[in-house]
Order: structure tokens, then sequence, then C-alpha cells
């Protein structure tokens, strides 16, 4: 359904705003699966985590495993870590565009000031709170998001030290209405990340693969030659294959002999994407939508 990943300095209130979140998205019309990813539910410790490259990277890859074997059509997975690496953020878009779900970044903007100050009273309490070299370090190589990286849009932004955190904040309900919209073919504001041939993950039986592939992108080609047929040399724009599945968008006539020679390149680089690590499509739909993608890509109108 959705991942949301939450973004900001250390010690800058992410759990207190992935909590709410959490909440709000709980209490919304409908009762959403929603879970919480973070490093406390893996029992690592921050000063260790975070104290080499090494460990750094172990923490990144236990949470984008994690998130990677929990994404699904029907939840909501939350990251609740720094996610500051911009890199480590596209890895997690990466993961919810294979998984063809909704992705958003909440962004917690605390200066750093303030972060230090909070971090400095938890430690008085006793509490679980950053060591200053870390402290540093990682404040030093935050990587701000920007909502025109696709990775980190749409960008819902919170200032708790100013507005504090709670469900009214705008953020929290604006998050909560990108995520929960219902949506339909005209929806334009809430985007459902498609999955590609290089981050498709699941595998179409073996013994029937090549069979389903060119059966499924046969019917694809074939609905393009009727509605050519029917265009006179036009533009095909909107044309529908199935339910659930991208229109196809065409700019200029295509022949037959084009269609078909796409359709063997199509089939050839699904076998070489399966050779190299990323598997084929899964199953009839998956196909066509990838063959449907890569068709608009290739004589797309935009
Ligand atoms: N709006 C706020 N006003 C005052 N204190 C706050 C506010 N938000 C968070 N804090 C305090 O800051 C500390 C850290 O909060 P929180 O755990 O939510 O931050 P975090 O960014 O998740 O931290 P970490 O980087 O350790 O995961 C807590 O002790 C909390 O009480």
């Amino acid at each position: 359904m959705a991942l949301v990943v939450i973004c900001g300095q250390p010690c800058s209130g992410k759990s207190k705003a992935a909590l709410c979140l959490a909440e709000s998205l709980k209490e919304s019309e409908v009762k959403y699966q929603v879970r919480i990813i973070d490093e406390a539910s893996f029992h690592l410790d921050r000063n260790e985590s975070y104290a080499n490259m090494p460990s750094e990277k172990n923490l990144r890859g236990v949470l984008r495993s994690e998130v990677d074997r929990s994404v699904a059509k029907d939840n909501i997975i939350i990251v609740d870590s720094l996610n500051s690496i911009k890199g480590y953020r596209y890895e997690l878009w990466c993961l919810a565009r294979a998984a063809g779900i909704r992705y958003c970044v909440v962004y917690c903007d605390v200066e750093e000031n303030n972060c230090r100050k909070w971090n400095e009273e938890r430690r008085a309490k006793g509490e679980a709170s950053y060591n200053d070299t870390i402290f540093d370090d990682l404040v030093r190589r935050f990587e701000r998001p920007d909502s025109r990286n696709r990775w980190d849009a749409p960008l819902f932004e919170l200032w708790p030290h100013r507005d504090g955190i709670d469900k009214s904040c705008a953020a929290i309900v604006d998050a909560v209405s990108y995520l929960t919209k219902k949506v339909d073919s005209k929806t334009r504001d809430v985007k459902i990340l498609q999955p590609t041939i290089a981050t498709q993950t699941s595998r179409f039986s073996d013994a029937n693969s090549l069979y389903e592939l060119d059966k499924a992108t046969q019917e694809v080609t074939n609905t393009i030659a009727e509605a050519q047929s029917q265009s006179f040399g036009g533009p095909l724009v909107g044309i529908s294959v199935g339910k659930d599945l991208p229109t196809i968008n065409i700019s200029r006539p295509v022949g037959l002999p084009e269609l078909r020679r796409m359709r063997r390149t199509f089939i050839k680089l699904t076998g070489q994407t399966s050779l190299s690590g990323p598997p084929p499509p899964s199953d009839a739909d998956s196909a066509k939508r990838m063959f449907i993608d890569y068709l608009n890509r290739e004589l797309g109108t935009s």
C-alpha cells in the first residue's frame, strides 16, 4: 500500500512523528495495517550502529532488508531512522517502486542546536542518547531532502521545535490524506509507483514463463494494431489493455514489423535481466505492465 520514510537530524523528533503518523493512520476511515520499522526493533544501539562505516552500512542493510520483506499492497510501512543519506533514500524509493506502492518522505526540520539540547536532556534523564562525537558526525553528514528528487517526493515537512508534534500538524494531516486517498484513473495528485524491468521482483513459474510472456506481450501488440487501424495514423493516447494497467500512449504510427521487433527485444531484455539479477515479470499482468512501460518509454508522447 505505502512506504513512508521518516528523515531528520539525530534527536529531531522522528520517532515521535512516526508514532503520531501511525496512530493517525490507524484511526482513519479504513483501518490500515501500519508497522514502524526502526533501530529499536532490532535492538541496535545508536552509538554502536553509527560508530564506523561498516556498522552504519550494516544498520542500513538490516533496515532495508526488513522494508523489502515487509512492503505489501495491504499495509503501510514507516521507516523511522535518520535516513539522512540521499542514496539510501533512493534505495528505499526503489523498493517502493518494485512493490508498485505509494511513497512519501516526512522530514523533521529542527535546527542542530535544538537537536543537541534535546539529546543532552535525554542523556541527563538517563535515556538512550547519542554521544557527542557521533552526534556531530551525523549532523555534518546529513543530506537534507529536496522535493525535486523523485525519492524525496512528496515531501511533508514538520517543524517539531517550533510547532510541536501532534496529529493536527499540517504535515501529518497531509501525509495521512496522501497515503489514504482513494485513487482512480483520473487521480493526478497521488502517485502509485510502477515497477519497471529493473525493479520487478517476482518470477513467472519456470515451466511456462516464456509462453506466458509471449502471450501477454502479443495481447498488447494486438491491442495497438487494432487501435491504430481505427486512428488513421494519428497518435494513440490512453489506450487501455486492462483494468489496473497503465494506458498506452504512442506518438506516431508504428508498423507491425516494428512492433514485432520491439516485442522480441523486450522478451530478450527481460531474459537478460533475469540472468544478471533482477528477475523477469511474475504473471501476465506484470508482463503487460512492463511491456507497456517499455513501449511508452520508447515511443511515448512525452
Ligand atoms: N516537540 C518537542 N519538544 C520538546 N522535546 C521534544 C520534542 N520532540 C521531541 N522531543 C524530545 O527529543 C527527544 C528525541 O525525540 P525522538 O526520539 O522522537 O527523536 P528522534 O529523532 O527519533 O531521535 P533519534 O535520532 O535518537 O532516533 C525526546 O527526548 C523527546 O522528548
